[in-house]
């Protein structure tokens, strides 16, 4: 057991009925990375986070948090997180809630040092129940960082904010990262995984698909997207012999444009030429994050059917 890690998942499977949530799950966070954890809906991300904070059990395998079982580590004041679901105390104010988060934690920081690093200080006297949604996700990320945690593991994070709390959001992950401690992170905001994440973890259907950093995941994906515009109308016949060219994964035509991506676009632009067109303003580009997640999950979704 690698007790340096923040978290180990070794051989981690949760079954619910017939669907594998997790499917036999294996990985090491360390200290000060912050970890994007990406999947399309029902991949398994919420079920790995409740497991790792010890809200479910595992079926089979073995989560360790600090070399620790989740549940301890808990109680030691090592994991802070803010999860997607879970009512807060209704009856209470914005300051109620957060001191009661702050009295309960074993390494506890200031309350007004909490409210402020949120960004919520002007609603502390508001009642939990009269929040909007962002500040309703403002107060939560209070409360998962109530105390000095080690670890911090936060569900759909930004969701509901808008672009200035996001910023300053993140801008708080990264210090806290920069002070050494493990970020983890599920998100669909793929540009916030590219721009945040050390490191990116892709599930799917509770396997991990691929692990490394962005730009890794990038080119893990192989392919490439070209665009050109044709002259004049694209007749069905051109369009088809577009559609027909080599190594082609996607192909979009927009009026005069054609977007497409390709796993060797050398190849494909070599036989473009070869069908006698004359594409203008040709421009050949990696992928961004979101393109190679989708090519990479379809690319699964494909072997599976
Ligand atoms: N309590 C439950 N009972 C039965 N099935 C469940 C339960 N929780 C999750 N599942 C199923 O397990 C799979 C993984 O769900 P999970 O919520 O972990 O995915 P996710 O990646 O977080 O999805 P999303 O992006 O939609 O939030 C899905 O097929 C889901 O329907």
């Amino acid at each position: 057991m690698n007790t340096d890690a923040a978290v180990t998942f070794t051989g981690v499977t949760k079954t619910y009925g017939t669907v594998k949530a997790v499917d036999g799950l294996s990985l090491a966070l360390h200290p000060g990375e912050t970890v994007a954890l990406l999947g399309p809906n029902g991949a398994g991300k919420s079920t790995t986070l409740d497991l790792l904070l010890g809200l479910r059990p595992a079926d089979t395998g073995d989560v360790r948090v600090f070399g620790l079982s989740p549940r301890d580590a808990i109680v030691r004041g090592r994991v802070g997180a803010m999860l997607q679901s879970g009512g807060l105390m209704d009856e209470v104010t914005v300051r109620e809630l957060v001191r009661l988060a702050v009295a309960l934690h074993p390494k506890p920081h200031n309350t007004d040092e909490v409210l402020s690093r949120a960004g919520i200080t002007q609603i502390a006297d508001r009642k939990v129940n009269k929040l909007s949604g962002g500040q309703e996700q403002r107060v939560r990320f209070a409360l998962a960082t109530a105390g000095d945690s080690d670890l911090i593991v936060l569900d759909e994070p930004t969701t509901g904010m808008d672009v200035s709390a996001r910023q300053a959001f993140w801008a708080t992950m990264r210090e806290q990262a920069d002070q050494g401690r493990t970020v983890l992170f599920a998100t669909h905001y793929l540009e916030e995984a590219d721009a945040i994440a050390d490191r990116v973890l892709v599930l799917h259907r509770g396997r991990l698909l691929a692990d490394g950093t962005a730009a890794e995941i990038k080119a893990k994906a192989g392919a490439r997207k070209v665009s050109f515009d044709l002259e004049g109308t694209i007749d069905d016949a051109t369009e088809q012999s577009l559609r027909a060219l080599p190594f082609l994964t996607t192909v979009d035509v927009s009026g005069q444009t054609v977007r497409i991506q390709s796993t060797d676009a050398d190849a494909t632009v070599h036989a473009l030429y070869g069908l006698g067109v004359y594409p203008r303003n040709l421009e050949v580009a990696g992928l961004g994050l979101e393109q190679a997640f989708v090519a990479i999950t379809n690319a699964e979704e494909a072997k599976a059917s």
